[in-house]
Formats: structure tokens, C-alpha cells, sequence
């Protein structure tokens, strides 16, 4: 790879794509040779030599794009939500033992990433944990990636450290009422006019609670994350998951 990174950015008219692309050329490091939206071929990606792709598009079209990433040697840096353990499973498998790297982060925030680390390190200490995510009304999934990876984060906290199932005596309910369950936590979604991705963790035990707040007012609080990526993407081949594991966290 040479000193400066070709880029193409993948959803380059959307809300965090246009962030994107002009984080990249504004940096030194970086040239931005590819915009991509629904309905551009990707092929330009390869036609302008792309390196690497930052993909913020829709979780029914991200496989495809990574699939031809992959194909081509093009290392991927992505933001889009909708990524279960079979599509992760998919990915490993077509990476395989290449030197093509892709990246899923669920959160690309800074704060996102410590509050998910701090929610996982309070969840053996509380017997009560559930998440609110609040995000605008454009946002196309529900519950939020970020949401679903703080609820796996948090069961598995309290796996490790024996804690049972959390305490609901709901025996009747409308549904939807107590949200959605994953991996036994509760995630409530609120998709509110004028905000842009926030999320709370709850956690109670007994005489006290503790909540853990994050607020990402602009869209630009995701790109210093997503230059990380891109810088670190070349030296990690195959699939990483969460950009914490580009992070000098300890
Ligand atoms: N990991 C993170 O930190 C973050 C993740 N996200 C996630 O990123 C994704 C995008 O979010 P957001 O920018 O708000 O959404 P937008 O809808 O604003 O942007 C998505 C863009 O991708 C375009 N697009 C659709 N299909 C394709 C395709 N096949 N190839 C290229 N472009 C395509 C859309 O075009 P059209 O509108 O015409 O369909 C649109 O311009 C979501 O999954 C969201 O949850 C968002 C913020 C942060
Ligand atoms: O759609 C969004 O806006 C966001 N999507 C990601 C998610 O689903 O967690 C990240 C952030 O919450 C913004």
C-alpha cells in the first residue's frame, strides 16, 4: 500500500456518508477516489483503485457490497447495523486466510465505545439491567446495532460472573411493552424527532441505581472513529468486530 490510502466511501449521499467522505479529504493520509449511492456501480470502486471502502448503506445491501469487496482485495471499514452471528459467519468464511481486512463496528463514537465497556463492567455488580436507545426517525432498524451489542456485552458480563436472569414479574402485557429481549436483556426503542443516537443503560440493585449515558449530537462524532479504521485496517486482516479492538483500551 502506498503512503496515502486510495478511499471509496460506500453510501457517500447519506447522513454519515457525506460526513465521511469529507472527513477523508480533509486529512492528510487519505484520497477520496470513489463516491458510491444506490444505484452507482461498484465496479468504479475497482475502475479508481480503491484500497479501502467505508460502508454506511442499509443492512439489506451491506453482504452484497462486502462480498465484492472481499472478491476484489478491497478492505472494508463498516458502520451499517444489521450484522447477526451468520453474517459474521458468512464473512470469516469468505475472508478465509486472505490479507483483506474488514471491520464491523456497531459504533464508531468514542463514548459509545466506553459506555459499552462501562456497562459491561458494572453488569455483574447490579441485578437489574435494561437499555434504552432514542435515535431519529429516519433510522431504517430496531433495535439499534449498538443497543444489540451493549445487550450481548452485558450478558455476557453477567454470565462470567454467575448472575441470574434479571428480576420481571410481568405476567401480563401488551406486546411491546417490556421491548425487545436480547440474549436476555431488555431493549426499549424510542425514535424521536430532532435527535440523532443516544443510549442509556439502567442498572439497579438494591437502594440505588446506575445510569450510563451516551449522546452523539452531530454525525461528525463517528468520523474520528472511522479514520482510526481506515488507518489500522491494512495491518488487520480478516474480520474484526467492535473498532475497541483498534483501541489502547487495557
Ligand atoms: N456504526 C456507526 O457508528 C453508525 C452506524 N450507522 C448505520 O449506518 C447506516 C447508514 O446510516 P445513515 O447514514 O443514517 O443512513 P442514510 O439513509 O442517510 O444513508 C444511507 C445511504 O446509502 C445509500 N445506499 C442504499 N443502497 C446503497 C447501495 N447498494 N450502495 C451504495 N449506497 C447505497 C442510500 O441511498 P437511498 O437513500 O437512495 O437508498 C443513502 O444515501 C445505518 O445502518 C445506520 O444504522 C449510522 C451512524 C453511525
Ligand atoms: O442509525 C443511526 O443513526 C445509528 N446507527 C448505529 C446503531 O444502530 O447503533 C450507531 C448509532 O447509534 C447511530
Amino acid at each position: 500500500m502506498s503512503d496515502v490510502m486510495k478511499v471509496g466511501v460506500l453510501g457517500a449521499l447519506g447522513k454519515v456518508g457525506r460526513e465521511v467522505c469529507a472527513a477523508v479529504e480533509d486529512v492528510d493520509g487519505f484520497e477520496l477516489v470513489a463516491r458510491v449511492d444506490a444505484d452507482d456501480s461498484l465496479e468504479s470502486l475497482v475502475e479508481a483503485g480503491a484500497e479501502a471502502v467505508v460502508d454506511f448503506t442499509h443492512p439489506d445491501v451491506v453482504m452484497d457490497n462486502l462480498r465484492f469487496c472481499i472478491e476484489h482485495g478491497i478492505h472494508a471499514v463498516v458502520g451499517t447495523t444489521g450484522f447477526d452471528e451468520s453474517r459474521l459467519a458468512e464473512l470469516r468464511s469468505l475472508l478465509g486466510s486472505s490479507s483483506t481486512g474488514v471491520l464491523i463496528a456497531p459504533n464508531f463514537s468514542i463514548g459509545a465505545i466506553l459506555m459499552m465497556r462501562f456497562a459491561a463492567e458494572a453488569a455483574p455488580f447490579y441485578e437489574s439491567v435494561e437499555i434504552v436507545e432514542l435515535h431519529h426517525p429516519t433510522k431504517a432498524d430496531a433495535p439499534s446495532g449498538t443497543a444489540r451489542r451493549t445487550a450481548e456485552l452485558v450478558a455476557r458480563a453477567r454470565a462470567d460472573a454467575g448472575v441470574g436472569p434479571v428480576p420481571d414479574a410481568t405476567s401480563t402485557s401488551l406486546e411491546g411493552a417490556r421491548g425487545a429481549v436480547v440474549d436476555g436483556i431488555h431493549v426499549h426503542g424510542l425514535r424521536i424527532r430532532g435527535m440523532v443516537a443516544h443510549q442509556e443503560v439502567v442498572l439497579g440493585g438494591i437502594g440505588e441505581t446506575l445510569t450510563i449515558r451516551h449522546d452523539s449530537m452531530d454525525r461528525a462524532s463517528f468520523t474520528p472513529g472511522v479514520l482510526l479504521g481506515l488507518r489500522e485496517i491494512g495491518s488487520h486482516p480478516g474480520l474484526t468486530v467492535g473498532l475497541e479492538e483498534f483501541m489502547p483500551l487495557g
